[in-house]
């Protein structure tokens, strides 16, 4: 199911102009504080009515300003998921996922509690009270309780904001399982770059009020316009075997990658992210280094950037590495589009890229 969202609206001294549609699967909001993110989820929530503006999920029409059609919030069929779940503390998990159920309309087609207590893992929670439950628990419950209203859209704003890396790391499976298995498209607010590198189908990049980029993770995580000095890049990768000495072997088109060992099958897909300040370039292959990581390609792109860096654009296979370096750096070496070029890895972070596998995550290698 599409979701196509195009909004203005004006508060003192803040434009939110936007206009997008992106694909069935679970769509990152990205941008930085005070962007509009919360703004357009508001809008869509139906908490905000905007100067104008469409909203639409699928052919189920939210809002249409131009037709003087605006769902009222309990009516549009949203499941929410927020940061520390919200859980009612006095009502056990099993009630509190059943509340959810409250606000299903008679008749729809939502899935039912067995199905989301083994999508969730969340059978032996279930006759427990919230206060008894760790935060990323609680979060699985509160995953539950929005699946269970039979929602059209579950709107996620900043869920894991909340958690710590260990928490999150725990829940992170359980909103890809959502986004694979769920079968609802899913609106999720987020300003890390992990978060979106690893979960999203497609992210919204938004600066000051307006959209400036959208895509797959790869492409606008990479994107400068979009991601200043923070780009990434997104690689795919295969596990092949598990190392003796604690090491994972994957492979990439542009060579092995090594990281920390993975409780994963080989031949399970995965998603590499790469900081493009975490890559050396070296025309030669290098040798006598301690990093393990070292890929090749060639070189499709140089741009400049403001200041004195440029990002460098490797084509490895039909993945794109970027790497940020010196103006400087990239004319002692003569980098020039179409040269092999190889790339040390400082660090990798690692996410799987379908759920039949359960992964620890943010795993990765240093140098
Ligand atoms: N009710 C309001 N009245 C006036 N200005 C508002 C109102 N709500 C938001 N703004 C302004 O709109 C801008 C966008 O805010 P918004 O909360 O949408 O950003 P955000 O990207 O969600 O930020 P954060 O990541 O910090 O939550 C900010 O400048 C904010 O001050």
């Amino acid at each position: 199911m599409t979701l196509q969202v195009r909004l203005s609206h004006r508060f003192v001294g803040f434009a939110l102009d936007v206009d997008f549609q992106t694909p069935p699967g679970l769509t990152v909001l990205f941008g930085p504080s005070g962007s509009g993110k919360t703004t357009v989820v508001n809008a869509v929530a139906g908490l905000l009515r905007p100067d104008s503006g469409r909203i639409r999920v699928g052919d189920w029409l939210l809002l249409d300003s131009a037709a003087r059609h605006a769902l009222p919030p309990h009516r549009r069929r949203l499941g929410y998921v927020f940061q520390e779940g919200r859980l009612f503390p006095h009502l056990s998990v099993r009630q509190n996922l059943l509340y959810g159920r409250w606000f299903a309309p008679r008749g729809a087609s939502g899935p039912d509690l067995s199905r989301v207590v083994d999508l969730l893992g969340i059978g032996p929670l279930l006759d427990r009270r919230p206060g008894a439950l760790s935060g990323g628990e609680r979060s699985r419950v509160a995953i539950g309780r929005a699946l269970l209203a039979a929602p059209r859209l579950i709107l996620a704003d900043e869920p894991l904001a909340a958690l710590d890396e260990a928490r999150k790391a725990e829940i992170l499976p359980y909103f890809e399982r959502l986004r694979d298995e769920g079968g609802v498209p899913i609106l999720y607010v987020s300003h890390a770059t992990t978060e979106v590198a690893r979960l999203a189908t497609t992210v919204v990049a938004l600066r000051a009020g307006r959209v400036v980029a959208v895509g797959p993770p790869g492409q606008v995580l990479g994107d400068a316009g979009a991601m200043g000095s923070e780009t990434a890049s997104v690689l795919s990768a295969r596990v092949a075997v598990h190392d003796d000495d604690g090491l994972t072997r994957l492979e990439t088109a542009g060579g092995a990658v090594f990281v920390a060992r993975l409780d994963a099958l080989a031949g399970t897909r995965l998603r590499l992210r790469v900081g493009s300040r975490d890559v050396i370039l070296s025309r030669t292959r290098p040798e006598g280094i301690s990093a393990l990581n070292v890929l090749q390609g060639h070189i499709v792109d140089i741009a400049p950037e403001d200041g004195p860096n440029v990002q460098v654009s490797l084509a490895l296979g039909p993945d794109r590495l970027t790497a940020r370096i010196t103006r400087r750096s990239a004319t002692h070496m003569s980098l020039a589009p179409g040269q092999p070029c190889h790339a040390i890895l400082k660090a990798v972070a690692v996410a799987p890229e379908d759920m039949g596998l359960a992964l620890p995550s943010g795993q990765g290698t240093g140098p």
